[in-house]
């Protein structure tokens, strides 16, 4: 192998080895597969990944380098990142850096010239794995040899084993804003006031709801009720964050607040999560996820089918064969799937009957994606407006 060797190592054993990329070093996460066939700086900066090792499925990698518009929060949040092929040289007219000074400016771990056909094959055969990626000083002594001898194996995947398995891991925290900020509406008077709880929220959200009229409020995810409240908001917003939402006990309970005062509210993928979870579904972990920005979502409603972008590991575990009371409450009245995913079957979508809320597990803002779902957050205003009427 060559000197600039490494390896990813998962967690069952499986190895495949690459080329230092980026950072050097050593990282541990949750391996996972995203299709997308664009879009790699907004994933990159969705913090929805923290703690995931993200595995490009689109053999080419950084064909435009990285741009000043595309982000889509502060930093890199991948805890690794694994490639086929990098672009060399990075060539588009918004280009202002190559992909690779961003990961080692961010000391993010990459590994390239993987196999990701058959790491992909792996992950989609055996689910989701906990994983690692080594390279430069963090290879061991006799991990320079293919095929890598067994004790090499066992020693690094004793290393990836200490990291705690996503079910039951806690991420919002990590990665929620600690101080509010306002967002005004884009050109034009504000049409209704929203309070944005930023469980790890993507900017492109918040960017869809201001250039509708809202002027969005963005908390960090530990405001209380009366935080919340004082705002006086047409209604709140819960973004897409990481980590298990079994943990968002906080987020939920202020979410039942928010309906029993029928305040409407809006969630987008772990915010669908917490509205599920607020009515009284259960949440369960899917084998390997979606990733990427070519998934098929059928909206019940309208019959209409939307290819959508998605990041999820989990999902909400309710019925899909029509409206059922809420199980968490009879205050909550009925509710339904909206929509349910055609590669799977999972359900991609909550509609309340009885109460303003509504939610959807895919990326309505997109960022990076198609925008077949914007007339979500056009449904949200529409609550809001009959809600305030
Ligand atoms: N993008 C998200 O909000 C992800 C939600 C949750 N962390 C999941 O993996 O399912």
């Amino acid at each position: 192998m060559s000197e600039d060797c490494a390896l990813i190592v998962c967690e069952d054993g499986y190895v495949l080895p690459g080329r230092a990329w980026g950072a050097r070093g050593r990282t541990v996460g949750e391996a996972v597969f995203s299709t997308g066939m664009t879009g790699y700086q907004e994933t990159l900066t969705d913090p929805s990944y923290r703690r995931q090792i993200v595995v490009q499925t689109a053999p080419h990698i950084g064909n435009t380098g990285i741009n000043d518009e595309d982000s889509e929060s502060r930093q890199v949040w991948v805890a690794g990142y694994v490639v086929r092929d990098p672009s060399p040289r990075a060539s588009n007219w918004r280009t202002s850096g190559e992909l690779e000074e961003l990961l080692r400016d961010q000391g993010i771990v990459g590994i390239r010239d993987v196999d990701t056909r058959a790491l992909t094959r792996h992950l989609r055969e055996v689910g989701s794995l906990r994983a690692g990626i080594f390279s430069g000083d963090a290879l061991p002594e006799g991990a320079n040899q293919w095929p890598v001898p067994g004790y090499v194996t066992d020693v690094l995947v004793s290393l990836v084993t200490q990291v705690p398995p996503m079910v039951g891991t806690a991420l919002v925290h990590e990665v929620s804003t600690d101080q509010s900020y306002t967002i005004e509406p884009t050109e034009m008077e504000p049409r209704a006031t929203i309070v944005a709880l930023d469980l790890g929220m993507k900017a492109g959200s918040p960017r869809c709801l201001a250039e509708r009229g809202g002027r969005v409020h963005v908390l960090p995810a530990s405001a209380s009720l009366d935080d919340v409240l004082s705002y006086r908001p047409d209604g709140v917003f819960l973004s897409n964050g990481p980590g298990d939402p079994e943990t968002a006990t906080h987020e939920v309970d202020l979410a039942r607040a928010l309906l029993t005062r029928r305040i409407p509210v809006f969630g987008i993928c772990l915010g669908h999560q917490i509205l599920g979870r607020a009515l009284g579904f259960g949440t369960y972990k899917l084998a390997y996820g979606h990733r990427g920005v070519n998934q098929p979502v059928k909206d019940l409603t309208s019959g209409r089918i939307d290819i959508t972008a998605h990041n999820h590991g989990f999902a909400v575990d309710m019925p899909l064969d029509g409206a059922c009371q809420a199980p968490a409450d009879a205050d909550f009245g009925r509710v339904e799937a909206s929509h349910v995913s055609l590669n799977d079957g999972v359900v991609e979508g909550i509609r309340c009957l009885d109460v303003p809320a509504l939610s959807v597990q895919f990326h309505p803002e997109a960022a990076a994606g198609p925008h077949d779902g914007g007339y979500l957050f056009d449904r949200f205003f529409a609550l809001m407006e009959t809600h305030r009427a």
